[in-house]
């Protein structure tokens, strides 16, 4: 069974981009259309995002490999978000598209093995994503499990190497043996990676490294051969497809830039506001995400 990255690389190749959308439902920001009757309903804020998110998904289905959707907004909600979670991923894929988790977990390796179990691998667990992100601050061993049953399940992991907020490098720039700790957690996410590779020469441990910081893609990029990267930070966040462009290859794949807010809230840009507005906001969705496509094309 191709693990995760042989997937998403076929994926780029098949749609010709590597614009992952993210999905991060925000009650206030969502458009009217969505919103208009749910308020005090019971489960009107889950029902709302499940909404919105299929119907962002409907858009882009036919554009982009993959999406991207942030576990806290739907955990946020309790119960009725988490069963909103999991309609939302099974509906990307039964449209073609790839899951990445955001979930950003971990522990010990024995209750990571429960994560992994219970959020990798499709048809398997009840939420069956396609990948999930993961925290490497435990070590290799808390890592393992992850790497075991996404081999097993043909899943794949994003362990966090160089994050796109302007605090991360409080802790992943302090120097340890002479390396910044990000460019330890890069040699081990590469070992694991380099050990796993498949048909693409990708492993199924990725790293994630944020588009804010261009000058440490580039960096990554050369020091991790086999590691594809997600990379977040692009639009809201400042990062522009100039700072991008050293997360690929030289085949141009490697890399998923994720939007998130740029492209499921585009209704609210002032490019598109005018345009199209809260009524048609699905046609913003659709403009944002060509946009960006040729943006990095
Ligand atoms: O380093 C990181 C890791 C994860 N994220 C997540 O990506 C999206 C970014 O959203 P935008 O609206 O495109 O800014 C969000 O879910 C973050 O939690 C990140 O930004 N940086």
């Amino acid at each position: 069974m191709p693990h995760f990255t042989d997937q998403l690389a076929a994926a780029v190749r098949r749609t010709g981009n590597a614009v992952c959308v993210g999905l991060d439902p925000r009650w206030e920001q969502l458009p009217w259309p969505i919103t208009t009757g749910r308020e005090n309903e019971p489960n009107g804020h889950a029902d709302a995002y499940l909404d919105f998110c299929c119907g962002v998904i409907d858009v882009v289905a036919p554009l982009v490999p993959v999406v991207k959707p942030q576990m806290a907004f739907f955990e946020e909600l309790g119960p009725s978000g988490m069963t909103a979670l999991a309609e939302v991923i099974r509906y990307a894929q039964e449209r073609g598209l790839l899951v990445i988790l955001d979930g950003k977990r971990n522990d010990i390796g024995s209750t990571a093995e429960a994560y992994a179990r219970g959020l990798l691998g499709r048809g398997v667990s009840p939420w069956g994503a396609d990948c999930l992100t993961v925290s490497p601050y435990l070590g290799e061993d808390s890592l393992t499990p992850f790497v075991e049953v996404a081999r097993d399940r043909g899943a794949g992991l994003f362990v966090l190497v160089k994050t796109s907020n302007p605090g991360g490098g409080l802790l992943q720039d302090l120097v340890a043996n002479e390396q910044t700790v990000y460019r330890h957690v890069a040699s081990l996410v590469e070992k694991l990676s380099a050990e796993t590779a498949g048909e693409s020469g990708y492993g199924l441990a990725g790293a994630v490294v944020g588009a804010t910081y261009p000058e440490q893609l580039a960096e990554l990029r050369a020091a991790m051969p086999h590691t594809w990267f997600l990379v977040p930070g692009f639009g809201s966040q400042g990062g522009a497809a100039k700072d991008v462009a050293p997360a690929f290859d030289s085949g141009g794949l490697g890399a998923v830039i994720n939007n998130s807010r740029g492209i499921i809230f585009a209704h609210a840009r002032k490019e598109y506001a005018e345009q199209f507005g809260d009524q048609h906001w699905q046609r913003a969705v659709e403009a944002a995400t060509k946009l960006m496509i040729e943006q990095l094309s």
